[in-house]
């Protein structure tokens, strides 16, 4: 698009809202948000937005990998162009001027895509779904912990003070009043969401002291993975506003449980919009039963898309915390000791929830490895592994136990990196490899505490 003028859609937003302001924004590997704020006349003459690609190889710390990676990925710098996508606008309902955040694709001033963007990469695998005439439906549910605000890194996370000016000291799993004691913030953050157009469906206090959960409304996997980005953003904000953190990390405290992204998946025939998960006379189908088996074969190795972190693997690791996070890659019905739950439903709602997926994970790339895993064992035609029944905690077949086995199992599987794309699984590869290096080198307060004087 050479001059947004020219687009009615932006043209009659901006100008139904005032905009004056516009944040165009990508996501980078590690799912932060990054990009440049332009005056809304300049954006709509057409000033295009360009960052350079080398935005996709650096670490969450800013770091990029080292000379030992670099056979891994493409050392390009290169600029690239930012394109708006007109269906991913949405206000910054907090902006002191009207403001537009707008989610945007990148392409090199060639015109190719820029395959290290997560949001490309989801695209590719919905392309394949595409094109066998397949349209997956997600629905995301994003667990976050309340905390205190806290500016010392050494020092161990509190959950917060609620209206009562009490702190949450116990589990209130579940409670309604326990919400209530955070009453002013959601109000906020629902008021945001509905200046957003995110839509949410229920909101509940989760197992963990200051943990809550919400839920979206099912929908298109790239819709829903902006909405995710965009509500993790607008919460962060409302949060700070009401003087606490909310966190995303997948394990931010020892003693709580962790915070999951479960991800629920169906699959409609493009065309007639019936689920092709349903079977006959109220069974599943075969496809859906190929779909799980996908999961189970290629989900360990996906799992550094999905646990991304170092702290992601504390979530996973099975210990009195540790709640109903799952450690395998069984399937079950109504179970949640497995890391695939099949919940009861009518044949048209037949899904899978895959909830081996952490909250600090990128949605993009939650959705397309998991849709990757699933597409891979319905080409295959693979058959899952009969059902659990009853628990599957002391058993199943287990997950990497962190992120370096992981990270190997993911550079061993070359169907994956067919699926997701060689560059990206590359870069991606060792973009983790020089985190893991960056955290490596921090000596701990356990180290200090045990082998100062004692070995
Ligand atoms: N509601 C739940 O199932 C809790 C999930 C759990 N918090 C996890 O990390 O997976």
């Amino acid at each position: 698009m050479s001059n947004r003028q020219e687009h009615p859609h932006f043209n009659d937003w901006f100008q139904t809202r005032g905009i004056t302001e516009v944040e165009c924004l990508v996501t980078d590997l590690t799912g932060i948000l990054k990009g440049k704020i332009m005056p809304a006349g300049k954006y709509l003459g057409g000033g295009r937005p360009r960052l350079p690609d080398s935005i996709f190889i650096q670490t969450v710390t800013g770091g990029y990998p080292d000379d030992d990676d670099i056979h891994f990925w493409n050392p390009a710098e290169r600029d690239m162009e930012l394109v708006p996508d007109p269906n991913a606008i949405f206000l910054v309902p907090w902006a002191d001027d009207a403001t537009a955040q707008i989610i945007h694709d990148c392409h090199y001033l060639t015109g190719e895509p820029v395959e290290l963007s997560p949001r490309h990469v989801l695209k590719r695998v919905l392309s394949f779904y595409e094109a066998r005439g397949w349209k997956p439906i997600v629905a995301p549910e994003v667990e976050f912990f309340l905390v205190k605000t806290n500016t010392d890194s050494d020092y161990p996370l509190e959950p917060p003070i609620g209206r009562n000016g009490r702190q949450e000291s116990s589990r209130q799993s579940f409670s309604i009043d326990a919400v209530n004691e955070f009453d002013p913030l959601f109000e906020e953050m629902y008021d945001y969401c509905d200046a957003m157009d995110l839509d949410l469906d229920t909101l509940i206090h989760e197992e963990g002291a200051g943990q809550m959960e919400v839920n979206f409304q099912h929908g298109d996997p790239l819709r829903l993975a902006d909405q995710v980005v965009m509500f993790k953003r607008a919460l962060r904000e409302t949060a700070l506003r009401h003087g606490m953190y909310a966190t995303f990390m997948a394990k931010p405290m020892a003693n709580e449980p962790g915070s999951s992204m479960h991800l629920h998946q169906s699959l409609l025939d493009a065309e007639s919009g019936d689920n092709l998960f349903a079977g006959e006379n109220g069974k599943s189908s075969r496809l859906f039963q190929q779909f799980i088996g996908g999961l189970q074969q290629y989900l360990p190795s996906a799992m550094p898309l999905l646990a991304p972190n170092v702290n992601s693997y504390r979530r996973l690791m099975r210990t009195e915390t540790s709640g109903s996070a799952p450690t395998n890659v069984e399937w079950g019905t109504d179970n949640r000791t497995v890391g695939l739950r099949v919940p009861v439903s009518t044949p048209e709602a037949t899904r899978v929830e895959n909830r081996l997926a952490g909250a600090d994970a990128n949605p993009y790339l939650v959705m397309a490895a998991s849709l990757a895993c699933g597409y891979l064992g319905m080409l295959g035609q693979l058959e899952p592994r009969p059902p659990m029944i009853g628990s599957a905690w002391s058993g199943g077949h287990t997950l990497p136990d962190d992120i370096r086995p992981a990270l190997d199992m993911l550079s061993a599987c070359q169907p994956l990196a067919e699926v997701l794309g060689e560059r990206f699984t590359n870069s991606y590869l060792a973009v983790k490899r020089a985190e893991h290096r960056e955290y490596f080198q921090v000596i701990s307060s356990w180290e200090r505490e045990h082998l100062l004087l004692r070995v």
